[in-house]
């Protein structure tokens, strides 16, 4: 692994060339962002890491967020009422979809989409507001093994622009999958997208899932080790939404991307991957960051069903 942090060099002088995709422009502030910014990292289940490009550089988790809280509902609440509130197949449909909410069951199809993560946020509950991201950004910062906050601008712009989250909300409450308490869950739900991570934190959190749930520099144990798999089956089938089966067939590793940019993705037992750039493409994902760590895990062998 000596030459790794070379390797990563290089992945980010070939890719950094490729201008295609655009910012999220939905969010406003999302798009006031140098669209060169790339960087890759790599951390070993052992604390080992490697890193290349602009790994310092600081962006908002946006639906990165997604595959924790559901981990820290399943702790609170059990898999039982989980699944009885969200389901567990691949929607086969945009990130930010409504449509599937009308059908069946009026659950969302699973925790990975806006509709199923609006729904989990609602179910981390505390005496008031504040005390519930409290504990979110304790949760954030035990994987990133340092204090993390939020960027209350990204927050803003997202809370004033978010009327498709905010129909998907109320459909949910219609349904009666969530409480009324719609727009503190709301809130609470853009608050977990904007909280700021660089990309050696988001690898460290990778690693913690890798790791069964122990983060690697730290050794504490953030999240329940029987809860990791729930979390990174749900990764594997829906983390990269209506272009899971392509990820699924191309990369082989559970993972999860968000609209600012980042994407991370986990080598169980072994390691995690984290990358950002901030085009992204018509699923919302980073093309640099999508192209750097398909090139990774097919030269270092990566994918679980090649092993
Ligand atoms: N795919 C994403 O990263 C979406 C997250 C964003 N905050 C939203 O709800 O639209």
């Amino acid at each position: 692994m000596e030459n790794l942090n070379s390797f990563l060099s290089d992945l980010i002088n070939k890719y950094r060339s490729e201008t295609s995709g655009a910012t999220a422009s939905y969010i406003p502030e999302l798009s006031n962002v140098n669209h060169d910014l790339f960087a890759l990292a790599v951390v070993t289940n052992k604390g080992e890491i490697y890193q290349a490009g602009d790994f310092n550089h600081k962006f908002t988790l946006q639906s990165a967020s997604k595959p924790f809280i559901y981990g820290m509902a399943l702790e609170e609440h059990g898999r039982e009422f989980m699944r009885s509130r969200v389901g567990v197949e691949p929607s086969g449909e945009a990130f930010n979809s409504i449509v599937e909410l009308e059908k069946n069951t009026h659950r969302p199809y699973n925790p990975m989409i806006n509709s199923g993560a609006i729904a989990v946020s609602s179910f981390i509950q505390d005496k008031n507001t504040q005390k519930r991201l409290d504990r979110v950004l304790k949760m954030f910062s035990e994987y990133a093994g340092h204090d993390v906050t939020v960027d209350e601008a990204v927050f803003d712009s997202e809370k004033k622009t978010a009327h498709r989250n905010r129909s998907i909300a109320h459909l949910l409450r219609h349904f009666e999958i969530i409480g009324d308490d719609i727009e503190e869950s709301l809130d609470l739900y853009f608050k977990q997208c904007s909280i700021l991570f660089n990309t050696t934190d988001l690898a460290y959190m990778a690693a913690t899932l890798a790791n069964g749930g122990v983060q690697p520099k730290t050794q504490k144990q953030v999240i329940k080790k029987e809860f990791v798999p729930d979390m990174l089956s749900l990764m594997f089938t829906c983390g990269m939404y209506d272009s899971a089966g392509e990820w699924a067939y191309t990369v082989g590793l559970p993972a999860k991307s968000g609209v600012s940019g980042c994407l991370l993705a986990v080598v169980p037992g072994k390691l995690g991957i984290a990358a950002y750039s901030p085009l992204i493409d018509q699923q919302g994902h980073s093309v640099r960051s999508v192209m750097a760590i398909q090139e990774l895990v097919e030269h270092c062998k990566l994918n679980i069903f090649a092993n």
